[in-house]
């Protein structure tokens, strides 16, 4: 699949607002702050990159942007829209892949993403081909008539995928949708993620691959500590040097030991 079309038409606009717009939000666990005065725009029409090291606070955002987690304090729009205020019109404008979150996997695939669809309140006619649509393009045929709790880490990112996909969101926020993915396959959902942003759709994505990071997303914004380190284009944050580098940079944290004498066996 290349230079594909979108698969499914986004919705035309219905507003100038940035698609994600986030202010002043906070979140705490006990005594962990989780996020820490986040403020971030996500402008429509996007390809936004998300990263951070491990425990940064990616998930907890996202989590939050929406609608999934209650924040602390902080305001949340997306396209407008208040999640936490209009929490039904905000989740009908995003589609969601999160990390972590159970899903009905006693269904097969296909009945997944059908569920999916239809709870979104779309006809079964339209549900049926899409999910077909969908089960194709993430060459997950053979598997959609299999249940969900028998499939690989791999095939179960990509069945979450096309379930937050069949309702054509204008926004998708996708949380490590890379991980456990085959080369082949995630190459195939790079393909369908740009179509779906020239389609006029806007992507957020979280990963720890900064190489892919740098060469899909045309924004990105760091974090640290459940703060704001950096944010803008690809480019712009980068400031000339790859954006590995300058996340090392921005994070900190590299080891110059080569650990302990035990683990050395010469
Ligand atoms: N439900 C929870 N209860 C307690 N602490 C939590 C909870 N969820 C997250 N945290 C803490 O909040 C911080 C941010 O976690 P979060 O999962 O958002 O990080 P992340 O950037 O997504 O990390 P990773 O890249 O490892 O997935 C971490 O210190 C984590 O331990």
């Amino acid at each position: 699949m290349t230079e594909a079309d979108p698969v499914i038409p986004v919705p035309p606009p219905t507003t100038s607002a940035p698609a994600l717009r986030i202010a002043g939000l906070r979140k705490s666990f006990g005594d962990k702050i989780a996020v820490e005065n986040l403020d971030l725009t996500v402008p429509s029409g996007s390809f936004y990159g998300l990263v951070g090291p491990n425990g940064a606070g990616k998930t907890t955002t996202l989590s939050m942007a929406t609608g999934l987690l209650r924040p602390d304090a902080g305001t949340i729009e997306i396209l407008g829209t208040d999640v936490w205020r209009d929490t039904v019109t905000a989740k009908s404008l995003v589609g969601v892949l999160s990390d972590g979150v159970a899903l009905f996997d006693r269904l097969t695939g296909e009945q997944l993403v059908t569920y999916h669809g239809l709870l979104h309140g779309m006809d079964r006619e339209t549900v049926a081909q899409r999910t077909a649509d969908l089960l194709e393009l993430l060459d997950l045929q053979e598997a959609g008539g299999i249940l969900v709790v028998d499939y690989s880490a791999g095939m179960t990112k990509k069945i979450a995928l096309a379930s937050a996909l069949v309702h054509a969101p204008r926004l998708l926020v996708l949380d490590e949708p890379f991980e456990s993915v085959d080369p082949v396959s995630a190459a195939n959902i790079r393909d369908l993620l740009a179509g779906y942003v020239r389609g006029g759709g806007t992507v957020i994505v979280s990963s720890h691959s900064m190489d892919l990071v740098q060469r899909m997303c045309d924004h990105v914004a760091v974090i640290g500590s459940g703060r704001l380190l950096a944010a803008g284009t690809t480019d712009e944050v980068r400031a000339g040097s790859t954006l590995e580098d300058r996340f090392v940079e921005l994070v900190g944290g590299r080891h110059t030991t080569e650990g302990p004498a035990w683990l050395h066996t010469s």
